[in-house]
């Protein structure tokens, strides 16, 4: 058992104290890139500053034979690029890959200093975040880095879902959580192959009646990642750290992106991945609260004075725990308006009526 003495203690002497909250940065879209891909790793410089985050990919996706070019392509955009208000994070391979050590024993000297978030794919339970855990604190102090990096898991296995709580709980440098729904659908022996949203086969129809013609009957689609992303969202609240939609493989298909995008929104998410350019407009948009929502949270908060008891707006009731849901909205656009000045200038242009 680890003592909350002993929680936040560096793992290593010479390393980072560990950060004791994790700040609530924006990260809208996670935006993927392949570091060893020229043409994807050129046009990085220039996304500074229109996505929340650039994350350079180094596990799937990324071909067996150029583990190492986009390793080291990774480190050289590391040090030339400067990132300003973006964050830099990377996904490395996963801990039972033949890559990932040499991932972080070549990320964390070069460009430990550069990077927020490593993402660590395919987490099964606290064990692995132990192991990263601490192997970081050795780095970070060889390296001299004063920062301690944050690790965020991608859940894609029915074991780390299983054991979602104890991976949240495993280290003061647990971030975040990301769906990984290509693999978690392998894992579970799920029968969709899409990366991602929805399927036109899971779905539930209405009752008959007497007389229906059959093939009239409506049927509603359902949601497959619900009950994950739900669980996500809870496991991270609890620990006051973020949950993430993960990837949305049908890249035309721009409005099905939008609507699963914009249900993670309302369950709690705080952004989601953006794998094509097209994608990081999607996501900025949905994972930022509309002007219409922050007009009714600030009316509400207004009316409702030191937040307490219940008021009547527009024939319905606000009390003290819907003025902290409108807090919850309010919170969210100043944090956003902060970082982007369209943003700022359409809620600073909101009048209280
Ligand atoms: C299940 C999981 O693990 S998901 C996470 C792993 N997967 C990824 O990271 C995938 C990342 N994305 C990609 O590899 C690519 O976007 C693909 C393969 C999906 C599509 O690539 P393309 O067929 O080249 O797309 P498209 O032709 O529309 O690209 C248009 C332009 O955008 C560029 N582009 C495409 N994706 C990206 C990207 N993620 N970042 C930066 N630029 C990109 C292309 O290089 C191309 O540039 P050009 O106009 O100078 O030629
Ligand atoms: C996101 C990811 O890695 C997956 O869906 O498998
Ligand atoms: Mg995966």
């Amino acid at each position: 058992m680890r003592t909350a003495k002993d929680f936040f203690a560096p793992l290593a002497v010479g390393a980072p104290a560990p950060l004791r909250e994790i700040p609530a940065r924006p990260s809208r879209a996670i935006h993927f890139f392949d570091p060893g891909n020229e043409k994807m790793a050129a046009k990085v410089p220039a996304m500074v500053g229109t996505v929340d985050v650039l994350l350079g990919n180094l596990e799937d996706a990324v071909k067996a034979e150029n583990k190492e070019k986009s390793r080291l392509g990774l480190v050289k955009i590391g040090q030339e690029v400067d990132f300003g208000p973006t964050q830099f994070w990377t996904r490395i391979n996963s801990l039972d890959s033949p890559w990932v050590l040499d991932d972080l024993t070549t990320l964390v000297p070069a460009i430990g200093d550069k990077l927020d978030v490593i993402m660590v794919p395919k987490v099964q339970g606290a064990e692995d975040i132990h192991y990263i855990d601490r192997l970081l604190a050795q780095l970070e102090a060889k390296a001299g880095i004063t920062k301690p990096i944050q690790v965020h898991a991608i859940l894609e296995t029915a074991r780390g879902v299983a054991n979602i709580e104890e991976i949240c709980a495993a280290s003061p440098r647990m971030q975040g959580l990301s769906l990984g729904p290509a693999d978690l659908a392998a894992d579970r022996r799920m029968k969709t192959t899409r990366v991602g949203g929805g399927h036109p086969g899971y779905l539930v129809r209405q009752d008959p009646t007497d007389g229906d013609i059959e093939g009239l009957r409506t049927t509603y689609q359902q949601d497959l990642w619900h009950y994950t992303i739900a669980r996500m969202v809870d496991a991270c609240a609890m620990h006051g750290i973020y949950p993430y939609y993960g990837p949305f493989g049908d890249i035309k298909d721009v409005v099905a992106c939008e609507d699963q995008f914009r249900n993670a929104f309302l369950l709690g998410c705080v952004g989601a991945w953006s794998l094509h350019p097209v994608q990081i407009k999607i996501a900025n948009k949905v994972f930022s609260p509309s002007v219409e929502d922050v007009k009714h949270a600030r009316r509400v908060i207004a009316a409702m004075g030191d937040g307490t008891g219940a008021v009547m707006l527009d024939g319905k009731m606000e009390d003290d725990a819907s003025v902290k849901q409108c807090k919850v909205m309010v919170a969210l656009a100043d944090e956003l308006a902060a970082i982007d000045p369209d943003l700022k200038a359409a809620y600073d242009a909101i009048t209280l009526d």
